[in-house]
């Protein structure tokens, strides 16, 4: 054990992640003390209720208080896990005000108000970590920050969210509904405190901001993310993706192009003989392509209180040993000042499955929609449906429109790589013809 003053640490917030970290803290101290070369000294831990039953964490009562603004202001490192934006974003810029590092697993606000945050850091003189905030468990900011810091990323390709996944997952394998797998990721701690976060993308969408801001030295905020959540994944879309021998994945994917940077959150059909695809339940995966490096892939448990609190004892560890031996980490980096690609500027492909009249003709003015767009099918397959059959009365009811009721046929195309606006525009298009009596799915493909 270190001579040294031991630091002082406030905890904000003992809940899934805070309450995994207080308990860490408290059994491991003597080892965090030989790692830092110091002792951690818990001061206190901000709760929003004083007075319930927290025994589970082993933690002497007397630390929990209500006065978040006043622990800040006697701690020499601030440990952030209430999430949202305020008091959040206030305390953290308090707390570095008063000299505190600070340790955050809050993407919500550091892809709202990094600069800001980072700003703070670099004038009080104080370290400002977040591994926790993307991916869990798994070191991916930190090989960013540090180990990359001499290499060009090009592409950041993954699955972000825990919650989602674990849906899509349930989806596919077990036949499960969307709400009843929502409700198991939220027992599990997995899903953000209000779960919409999760399931409309909003969370992967701040988590693609702070990666491609780390990637590309670029500010990224999270309203410069396209997203699209998982909330209109159908049953239709998860069959259409199984008869491809694909599967359909929440993917968050940042690129670096001529133009600029592409950032976007949307779910995708990937093959299923891809890694990604075999990512089960709420497990991330990302895949990081640099010009030297090549690629490389990171996996691991990207949420639960478990994991994340291993990400924010390890920035803990850090920022401590900084305390001890002088120096600061890494600040923000957004020298390269890159522009902000529009979604239309996107390359991507669609598998696209519509309702069209068996006739002759067809397929030429199908074709011909994709055509006047400069877009280029790769493959086209036909299915008869049955006069009688449920997509038959599926697409009706979507108001499919002037072809009649004679013969059927399921029409599934996928296209090769072109931009989203020219693939919307033809879906568009497709729409409006007398041919197609209704656009049964449309979804990206990645990963071929
Ligand atoms: N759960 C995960 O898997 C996970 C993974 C990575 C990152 N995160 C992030 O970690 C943070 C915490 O997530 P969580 O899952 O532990 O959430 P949680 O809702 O379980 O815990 C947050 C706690 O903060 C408390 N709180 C709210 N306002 C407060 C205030 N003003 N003062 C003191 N306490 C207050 C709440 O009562 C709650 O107990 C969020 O930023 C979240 O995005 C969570
Ligand atoms: N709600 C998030 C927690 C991890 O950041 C998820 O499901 O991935
Ligand atoms: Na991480």
């Amino acid at each position: 054990m270190s001579a040294r003053e031991p630091l002082r640490v406030a905890l904000l917030g003992a809940g899934v992640v805070g309450g995994a970290v207080a308990r860490h803290l408290t059994q491991r101290s003597d080892d965090m003390a030989a790692r830092v070369g110091a002792r951690l000294e818990v001061v206190g831990i901000a709760v929003r209720r004083a007075g319930r039953d927290r025994s589970e964490l082993g933690v002497d009562p007397s630390l929990f208080t209500t006065d978040a603004e006043e622990l800040v202001t006697r701690a020499d490192l601030v440990v952030e896990v209430i999430g949202g934006i305020e008091p959040a974003r206030s305390l953290i810029l308090r707390a570095m005000e008063h000299g505190a590092s600070v340790v955050t697993a809050n993407k919500a606000l550091l892809a709202e108000d990094g600069p800001r945050l980072y700003a703070a850091a670099a004038k009080h003189g104080v370290d400002l970590y977040y591994e926790a905030a993307v991916a869990g468990a798994i070191p991916l900011l930190r090989p960013l920050r540090e180990s990359l810091a001499g290499d060009e990323v090009r592409k950041v390709l993954g699955i972000v969210n825990g919650t989602t996944n674990y849906v899509l997952d349930k989806m596919d394998t077990t036949g499960a509904g969307f709400q009843d797998a929502v409700e198991q990721a939220q027992a599990l701690g997995y899903a953000e405190a209000d779960p919409t976060a999760d399931v409309e993308g909003f969370d992967a969408a701040a988590k693609a901001a702070i990666l491609a801001s780390l990637a590309f030295h670029t500010r990224v905020s999270g309203s410069d993310v396209y997203r699209e959540g998982i909330t209109e994944v159908s049953a239709a879309d998860v069959a259409a993706a199984r008869e491809m021998d694909c599967v359909v994945k929440l993917l968050a994917i940042c690129e670096r192009t001529e133009g600029g940077v592409s950032v976007r959150v949307h779910p995708a059909m990937i093959p299923r003989s891809h890694p990604l695809a075999g990512v089960r339940e709420a497990f991330n995966a990302v895949f990081v392509e640099a010009d030297a490096a090549g690629q490389l892939m990171f996996y691991g448990r990207g949420a639960g209180g478990e994991p994340t609190a291993s990400a924010v004892l390890g920035d803990l560890v850090a920022v401590a040993r900084h305390r001890v031996g002088g120096g600061l980490g890494p600040g923000e980096s957004s020298y390269a000042d890159l522009p902000i690609l529009a979604m239309g500027d996107a390359q991507t492909r669609y598998h696209v499955s519509l309702d069209v009249a068996d006739r002759s003709g067809v397929l030429a003015k199908v074709a011909a929609a994709f055509a006047a767009q400069d877009v280029s099918i790769e493959t086209v397959r036909q299915q008869l449906v049955p006069a009688d059959g449920p997509q038959a009365a599926e697409s009706d009811a979507a108001g499919g429109h002037g072809a009649g009721n004679g013969a059927r046929a399921n029409l599934i195309i996928v296209t090769h790589t072109a931009s989203d606006a020219a693939l919307s525009a033809t879906v568009e298009n497709l729409r409006t013809l007398d041919v197609v009596r209704g656009v049964n799915s449309v979804m990206r493909v990645e990963g071929f």
